[in-house]
C-alpha cells in the first residue's frame, strides 16, 4: 500500500492489519456475547479514534466469520465519522438458523477500512445532464450473462 494517514487512536487493542497491502485492520471484542440463531448483538471493541477532515471509516464484515457462522453486521458498511469520538461499536447478526456462536472478548469481529471521502456540495438544477444509462436501474441489464456494454 502505498499511502498512508494517521489516525489518533485509544484502544483496549489497537486494529491490526495482518498482511502489507490488507485494507481492512481488525477490531476485536471488548466484551464477550453469545448470539443466538438470528440474534443481533451490539459488541464494543474498545477502540476510538480521531480521523483527519476527509476521511471516513468503514466497520464491514470479516468474510471468515461470514463464511463459517454466518455472522454478519446489521448496518454494514458501518460509517464511522470524522467527528465521532465514541469507541466504535458492531451490529453483530447471527444469520444462522440453527447454531449459536459465542464472541469471546479479543475476538476479532470486524475490520475498519479507513478512506478519503468528499463532502458533495448539492447542486440543485431544474433537470439533470442525460446519460448512457439513464433512468435504467434495478436489473435493466438482466442477471444472466452480460453480453453488451462497454467492454463486450
Ligand atoms: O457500525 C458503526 C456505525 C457507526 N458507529 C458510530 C460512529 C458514527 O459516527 C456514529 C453514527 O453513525 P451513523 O451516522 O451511521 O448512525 P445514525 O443512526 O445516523 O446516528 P447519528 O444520528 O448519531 O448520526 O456511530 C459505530 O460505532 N459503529
Ligand atoms: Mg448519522
Amino acid at each position: 500500500m502505498t499511502d498512508s494517514v494517521d489516525v489518533l487512536i485509544t484502544a483496549d487493542r489497537v486494529p491490526n492489519y495482518a498482511h502489507p497491502g490488507d485494507a481492512g485492520a481488525d477490531l476485536h471484542a471488548s466484551e464477550s456475547v453469545v448470539l443466538g440463531p438470528g440474534e443481533r448483538a451490539t459488541v464494543g471493541t474498545g477502540v476510538a479514534i480521531a480521523l483527519p477532515d476527509g476521511y471516513v471509516a468503514f466497520v464491514v464484515p470479516r468474510s471468515g466469520l461470514a463464511f463459517k457462522h454466518g455472522i454478519t453486521i446489521v448496518n454494514a458498511p458501518g460509517t464511522v465519522d470524522a467527528g465521532y469520538r465514541g469507541e466504535i461499536k458492531v451490529a453483530l447478526l447471527n444469520t444462522d438458523a440453527r447454531e449459536a456462536h459465542t464472541i469471546e472478548v479479543g475476538d476479532r469481529i470486524a475490520q475498519i477500512v479507513v478512506m478519503p471521502v468528499s463532502r458533495a456540495r448539492f447542486v440543485e438544477v431544474e433537470r439533470l445532464p442525460g446519460s448512457l444509462r439513464g433512468e435504467a436501474g434495478f436489473g435493466s441489464t438482466g442477471f444472466g450473462e452480460h453480453k453488451s456494454g462497454v467492454n463486450a
